[in-house]
């Protein structure tokens, strides 16, 4: 599991530890930590000019202080001092070592600091950590476009300009691995964020781990000890049964695609309800499909459904699920049918245009208070999720190469987020596959938000495992689970 915490309790977790040590202490510690990587990079790379971006805050002190200890390991070291103040201690050490300093403060760049992002092999980004809002300062603007393009990007804790809660989504440095220090921070998992990190490097300062998360991430490991595994005394029942709701007589496949990921995820039985077509298909594609309604312990509906042209007998179906007290996965097309909270588990799995449809149906306002637009669903997509969240009471799945389980404010459920797939996986009927696993997960009795997350694990593992390096069709990507979970059970914990 890696775990994520909020600002306050990293500042606080911090706080608690710099009170029993020396004065600079702990900055130091950061500083040693992060020039020790970027001298290993250095030394892997075999180059030696270095660049390092300082701000005004303490995240400038780190990246001074690194500059300093960097000043024997590399030919030269530039420190451009960008912020409207400078952490003083750390520019006296930088500057006693030898490191060769430039200030860009406001305007546009200086020719010596154009000259050096250019000739740099590895750029330090320290102008923003936690104590930074969204953007990078405004003089800074076209910053990105002056670090030469073969130069090593590594941030100091974050990359500048990330909103440092991952919430949203704003111009930021894009660093190849981002040093963090003690703990992982929100802005390292988060949809809107996570792509400008790179590769995360944790640095121990001996900070511990505060009580609460904000954000979770299951590992592979973590499969065994979360996936339901049926014991002797098991039958096809006590391992849970799936309603599905899922295809019609148009997307036919959605509901081939959602049973076999279903059953290959290791669902006890699956009963189908839908029209004929879908149904044909199903009894030659998945032999093993009870159809009809009946006993179960949790519904998949939505996947391929078109509410407008879905038959009676499935809408009747879905009605009633939502009205029942067993746990609901709602996708896709199956989205329209909540209009609000149900007493029962709720998991709701839309894509990002889903999301801004079904927010903009339930009122939910844009951040100017007028319409919601797609931009900012795309800009903020875990904001709107939890305001969803919120308003129907449920947990709601967020697909994307980030995917993330967001549950009610006040639910004590922190956020999780899975980045386990390849690009491949954005194929169509990707999505009918989750749902399928999802569902399997509810029936064996899965919280919604441990589904979601354990299921996007699975499902972007399996894609990998599908055909490693290339493309995957969604089938195939179904086929590979039962072989993905025999994989994932067997590695130790
Ligand atoms: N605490 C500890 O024990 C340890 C901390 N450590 C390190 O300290 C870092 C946090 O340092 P920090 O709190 O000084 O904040 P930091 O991110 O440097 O920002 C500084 C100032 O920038 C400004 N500003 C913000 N956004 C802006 C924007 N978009 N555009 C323009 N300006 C903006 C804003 O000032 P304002 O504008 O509000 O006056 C803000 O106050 C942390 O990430 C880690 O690297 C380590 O040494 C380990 C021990
Ligand atoms: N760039 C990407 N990298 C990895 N996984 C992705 C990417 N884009 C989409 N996915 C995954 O692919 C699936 C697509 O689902 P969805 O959009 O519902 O497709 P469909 O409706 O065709 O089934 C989701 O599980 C999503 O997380």
């Amino acid at each position: 599991m890696i775990r994520a915490y909020d600002v306050p309790a990293v500042r606080a977790a911090e706080d608690a530890v710099r009170a029993q040590l020396p004065d600079g202490e702990l900055m130091q510690r950061a500083a040693d930590g992060l020039a020790a990587v970027v001298a290993a990079r250095l030394s892997e790379e075999g180059t030696d000019q270095v660049v390092v971006l300082a701000g005004g805050g303490d995240n400038g002190g780190d990246a001074l202080y690194a500059a300093a200890a960097l000043a024997s390991e590399a030919a030269e070291v530039v420190a451009v001092l960008v912020g409207p103040r400078t952490h003083e201690e750390a520019l006296a050490a930088a500057e006693s070592a030898g490191v060769a300093v430039e200030e860009w403060r406001a305007g546009a760049a200086p020719d010596g600091v154009v000259a050096a992002l250019a000739e740099a092999d590895v750029v330090v980004d320290g102008i923003l950590g936690i104590g930074g809002r969204p953007g990078l300062p405004e003089h800074l603007a076209g910053l990105p476009d002056l670090i030469s393009e073969a130069a090593l990007v590594v941030a100091v804790d974050l990359p500048s300009g990330c909103d440092p809660a991952g919430e949203v989504r704003s111009d930021a440095i894009y660093a190849d691995e981002t040093v963090t220090f003690s703990l992982a921070k929100p802005v390292h998992l988060m949809p809107a964020t996570e792509e400008a990190v790179g590769l995360l490097t944790v640095v121990d300062i001996g900070v511990p781990d505060p009580e609460t998360p904000a954000v979770q991430r299951f590992s592979h490991t973590d499969v065994t000890g979360l996936w339901p595994v049926p014991a002797p005394g098991d039958d096809k029942y006590s391992r849970g049964v799936l309603g599905v709701v899922t295809g019609g007589e148009h997307y036919t496949g959605a509901a081939v695609l959602s049973v076999t990921a279903a059953m290959t995820a290791g669902v006890g039985m699956v009963r189908y309800v839908g029209p004929e077509a879908p149904t044909d298909l199903l009894r030659q594609a998945v032999p093993e499909t009870v159809f009809g309604v009946g006993r179960v312990q949790a519904w998949l509906i939505g996947s391929g459904l078109d509410v407008e042209a879905a038959s009676e007998e499935q809408l009747r179906a879905a009605r009633e699920a939502l009205a029942s007290e067993l746990p609901v996965l709602l996708d896709a097309g199956g989205l329209d049918l909540l209009d609000a909270p149900r007493p029962a588990p709720t998991l709701l799995t839309p894509h990002l245009g889903e999301l801004l449809r079904l927010a903009t149906r339930l009122g939910i306002p844009g951040p100017d208070g007028g319409e919601l637009s797609q931009e900012t669903v795309q800009q903020a997509p875990t904001v709107v999720a939890r305001q969803v969240a919120d308003r129907l009471h449920c947990t709601v799945l967020v697909k994307g190469a980030v995917t993330a389980v967001v549950s009610p404010s006040g639910s004590g459920v922190p956020t999780f987020t899975q980045a386990d797939g390849p690009s491949w996986l954005a194929t169509a009927g990707a999505g009918d596959v989750l749902g399928g696993i999802c569902g399997a997960l509810l029936a064996a009795g899965q919280d919604p938000a441990t589904a979601g997350a354990l299921g996007a694990l699975v499902h972007g593992v399996a894609a990998d495992r599908a055909n490693p390096g290339g493309p995957v069709r969604a089938l195939d990507v179904a086929h590979e689970l039962g072989r993905t979970v025999a994989h994932l059970l067997r590695l130790p914990a």
